[in-house]
């Protein structure tokens, strides 16, 4: 594996998962794989468990870790060619990028989306940057339209709690003070898309996603309907992505905020969330504190796909 940022990189889901599944079941059986091996995980935005759960991945796998905050003690980098550097940036991303690939074995990059420009995001600029000048394999932390790792570990959270062969799941938009990125709903979007699941996004009108994202997803705007039945509800805040309103906050009405009235609905849905989430915003105290939450056997998940995916990096550099 040279590269990991959507879901074609992991190649068929059953094996990745049956590979998830016997690493959750001895987690350190290929603990000499990464012997004398480093991994580099370069943050630009923060993070409690992508950097928590991978670096314990690498750790389970021998490796060695290095974890540098771009923003915090590195030189403001400039990610823009033909910029004239006489401003506050005293180094250039084409230079850093292959100076750290020179003292580590494998890459992981988080950059979320700007929300300056749609193109520029959707290019995934940064991290592709990373891909074609580290030398190195290259994985996503969450960048600007994905976030794999998270994608993969609610996969496998959703196979482990199923209770049919085709589970009902409902991705629902709920409110948020801030604009957040359409990272974590592209992503879950693009993996339930490669399922057999029964997958319904459910949102306000303004918050459509990119179309290549919603697939084959139905898309229902009233949320008690979509909810109807539901085996899994999984909720997220995303900023507008259509047209000018890109990157804005069209709407923080409660009325949205997950609570008992929609679970009510559903086939005694099991609730999911990527984490960090803002209570009694996305989602009520009751909720998130019931039985039907899973949101720490979720985020416990993100240790087993990171093992996986740096286990496919390492034996790739053999
Ligand atoms: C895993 C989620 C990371 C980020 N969350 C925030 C609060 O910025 C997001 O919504 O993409
Ligand atoms: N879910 C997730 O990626 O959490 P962090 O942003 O804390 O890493």
């Amino acid at each position: 594996m040279k590269k990991f940022t959507c879901v074609q990189d992991i190649g068929d889901l059953k094996a990745a998962l049956a590979e998830a599944f016997e690493i959750k079941n001895d987690r350190f059986k290929y603990v000499e794989l990464g012997r004398n091996k480093t991994l580099m995980m370069i943050f630009f935005n923060a993070s409690l468990r992508t950097r928590l759960s991978t670096q314990k991945a690498a750790t389970n796998l021998g490796m060695n870790v290095i974890v540098l905050d771009i923003n915090q003690g590195a030189w403001k980098l400039e990610t823009e060619r033909g910029v004239i550097m006489d401003g506050d940036k005293p180094e250039h991303i084409l230079e850093a990028i292959p100076v750290m690939g020179c003292y580590c074995d494998i890459i992981g990059v988080r950059s979320f989306a700007r929300f300056e420009n749609r193109d520029y995001d959707y290019q995934e600029v940064i991290i592709n940057q990373f891909i074609k000048y580290s030398g190195r394999p290259v994985f996503s932390m969450e960048a600007a339209t994905r976030h794999p790792l998270q994608s993969f570990a609610d996969l496998i959270t959703i196979e482990e709690y199923k209770k049919t062969p085709r589970p009902k799941v409902v991705m629902t938009w709920a409110p948020h003070p801030r604009p957040l990125p359409q990272a974590v709903p592209n992503s879950f979007a693009e993996w339930m898309n490669a399922t057999d699941y029964d997958f319904v996004i459910t949102h306000p009108e303004g918050y459509e996603l990119d179309p290549a994202f919603v697939g084959n997803a139905r898309v229902e705007y009233d949320q008690m309907k979509a909810f109807e039945g539901a085996d899994f509800v999984y909720a997220k805040n995303w900023a507008a992505y259509t047209g000018e309103n890109y990157g804005q906050i069209l709407s923080k009405d409660r009325e949205w905020t997950v609570g008992d009235r929609q679970m009510g609905v559903t086939n005694n849905a099991f609730f999911m969330h990527c984490l960090p989430v803002r209570r009694n915003m996305i989602v009520t105290d009751d909720v998130i504190e019931s039985a039907q939450s899973i949101v720490i056997p979720e985020a416990a998940n993100r240790e087993i796909s990171a093992t996986v995916v740096l286990k496919r990096m390492l034996e790739g550099l053999k």
